[in-house]
């Protein structure tokens, strides 16, 4: 794995601020108990994210992750809280307001092809948010469109081609490539590289990054891969269940993850080094995610947690710090490695 990208995160402005965000879906079923039940799909978020970070939200299938990315892009309202994007919020906007904001802000899907009319050359797919955007002549906008291809690496003629010709590495290039084409300031992308096979996940990654230092771009990358992340990003946040559990720089939640849920799902990362294999064992997360319908009172993790206790069933454990822009939500987090044992490993 490479190093992380040096960037200024840690100091950078905010981009993008969750306060308290609230996604609530009714229950499809019978009439009578749509009306009293909800998928608590995430529940009271607040996050910030700085300017010019790659931040990574990981977590289990089903935990919220891909809600709250539809929520910063504006493709869902939330039930309660507020989304702001560049000091704006973004449930507020209204006519040229909401178009620049759509410009802005781009999403990148796990599957390019669904955002691809299968009918249309690429040229075409590319073109057509450069048309809506803006106006442009016939050929200027091809020569864009051949900008944008040299940028993320593929040749000229992948104009002509059609979504069908081309490989699953290509494919997701030219979505990177047409989130591209509006020169957003925040892309969340999606599962970006996990319909890829391994050995094009890091050059699709590495293009990001490269795009990123290139045009100041804040990624908001969602993965269940903690590999992934670990790759790409220098923010993470872990979700469970709707909540965000332990938030931070990567270097520090991945040495040192303070929440039991983050630190079973680190150690669910297959090692080469035996001795960490079998410490994985000790660690490993038992029990299905519960329902969304009707999470767990108190902490929403304590019914897989080792470490619970009654407090964690009636009181639910606010953000606290670990280390510095390190947080976490538990009543009991799990206390830094001494240095001695970091170098050494566990045993
Ligand atoms: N439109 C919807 N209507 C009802 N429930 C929904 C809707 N979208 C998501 N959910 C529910 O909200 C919860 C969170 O789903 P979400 O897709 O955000 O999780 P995820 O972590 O992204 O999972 P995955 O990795 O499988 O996509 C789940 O219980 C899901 O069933």
């Amino acid at each position: 794995m490479a190093d992380q990208p040096e960037n200024d995160a840690g100091t950078a402005p905010p981009l993008v601020s969750l306060d308290r965000v609230v996604k609530e879906y009714p229950v499809a079923g019978p009439m009578f108990r749509r009306a009293a039940q909800r998928v608590h799909a995430v529940s009271d978020v607040s996050l910030v994210v700085p300017q010019g970070a790659s931040f990574g939200l990981v977590g289990e299938s089903g935990c919220g992750k891909s809600t709250l990315g539809r929520l910063i892009v504006g493709l869902e309202r939330p039930t309660s809280g507020t989304i702001q994007v560049a000091g704006e919020d973004t449930t507020r906007l209204r006519g040229a307001d909401r178009r620049r904001f759509w410009r802005d802000v781009q999403l990148v899907f796990q599957d390019p092809r669904s955002s691809l009319d299968p009918r249309m050359k690429i040229a075409a797919s590319l073109g057509e948010p450069l048309a809506v955007q803006r106006e442009q002549a016939r050929e200027q906008r091809r020569r864009l469109i051949l900008d944008l291809l040299d940028e993320v690496g593929l040749p000229a003629d992948a104009m002509r081609r059609y979504p069908h010709e081309m490989s699953g590495g290509q494919l997701q290039r030219v979505g990177i490539a047409r989130a591209l084409a509006v020169r957003p300031r925040l892309v969340v992308a999606d599962e970006p590289v996990s319909g890829l096979d391994v050995s094009v996940r890091a050059q699709v990654l590495n293009l990001m990054r490269t795009l990123q230092r290139a045009h100041g771009i804040t990624y908001i990358v969602i993965s269940h891969d903690l590999t992934t992340v670990r790759y790409f990003a220098d923010h993470v946040g872990v979700m469970y269940l709707g909540k965000l559990v332990e938030t931070g720089p990567v270097a520090s939640v991945y040495t040192r993850p303070a929440h039991p849920y983050t630190a079973a799902l680190l150690a669910a990362i297959p090692h080469p080094d035996p001795r960490r294999e079998r410490h994985k064992e000790s660690a490993s997360l038992g029990g299905d995610l519960p329902s969304a319908v009707d999470p767990p009172s108190g902490c929403r993790f304590r019914t897989r947690c080792p470490l619970a206790t009654e407090l964690c069933a009636v009181e639910e454990p606010r953000p606290r710090n670990v280390a510095p822009g390190h947080q976490v939500a538990c009543h009991f987090p799990l206390p830094s490695p001494s240095p001695a044992a970091e170098t050494q490993g566990p045993r």
